[in-house]
């Protein structure tokens, strides 16, 4: 199976202090592996770490046993590893099928586009209904399936999904983290970064809690929802 990222004790600043002190983790491949934790923790400094877009200053990350270490962001992507970004930016204007297309913009056979975009389709099939529609006017829950679908047009091995159920209603939280389980039983390797414990718990399989920088518990998903630690008063075990 692909799409094996390890993490090795890094530590990430943007100026002088460190936000990310020594963290580790190990992404299985064909697994959803979760980081949870609250605003300001450093989920999102974490997926900046493993994209190199702001390299850790001491630590070292492997990709199928290739270290990242010296890579350009860009050679990174190359090695098959996508990033859905927080907020969906899907592009409002252009049609569902547009918006998928601009993930495969830099393939050049329209087979291959064609081909991920029937994987797309079978894996959500309201997007097939709604290919013409104007991604604007779609329900939040759909725009979500957009955003998701557009990441799987460059084919990941390895998709890193950042807080996929922000701002969304609770009806298409669900749905949504639906949608990112179907996503892993087609063979994509999730790593899926949420503040919504719960939910997220009941979809991965592993995962880590992240406090103020560091990881404070791991453990697979059945052990962290049955922990006091993760389900205390940081999340109120209300999400
Ligand atoms: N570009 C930046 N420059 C300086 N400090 C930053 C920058 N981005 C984030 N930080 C700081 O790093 C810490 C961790 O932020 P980060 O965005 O990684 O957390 P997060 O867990 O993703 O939070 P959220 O859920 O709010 O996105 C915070 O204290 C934040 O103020």
């Amino acid at each position: 199976m692909s799409g094996h990222l390890t993490v090795e004790n890094i530590f990430t600043a943007y100026d002088r202090a460190d936000v990310l002190s020594g963290i580790s983790i190990d992404v299985q491949p064909g697994k959803i592996t979760c980081i949870l934790g609250s605003n300001g923790a450093g989920k999102s400094t974490l997926i900046r770490s493993i994209l190199r877009l702001t390299p850790p200053r001491a630590g070292s990350i492997a990709f199928e046993g290739k270290t990242l270490d010296q890579m350009a962001t860009h050679e990174i992507v190359g090695l098959r590893i996508a990033c859905i970004p927080e907020g969906r930016r899907i592009f409002a204007k252009m049609t569902v099928e547009e918006n998928l297309r601009v993930g495969a913009y830099l393939v050049n056979a329209e087979k291959t586009v064609k081909a991920r975009l029937g994987k797309v389709y079978e894996v959500f099939p309201r997007l097939k209904e709604r290919a013409k529609q104007l991604a604007g006017t779609m329900s939040g829950g759909e725009q979500a399936m957009v955003s998701i679908g557009r990441g799987m047009m460059t084919d990941p091995k390895l998709l890193i999904i950042d807080e996929p159920s922000l701002g969304l209603s609770p009806l298409f939280v669900q749905e949504n983290f639906n949608i990112v389980r179907r996503l892993n039983e087609t063979g994509v390797t999730v790593l899926l970064v949420e503040q919504n414990v719960n939910q997220t718990l009941a979809i991965a399989h592993y995962g880590y809690v992240l406090s103020q920088g560091r990881i404070i518990v791991q453990g697979d998903s059945e052990m962290l929802a049955k922990n006091e630690e993760v389900q205390s008063a940081y999340f109120g075990g209300a999400h």
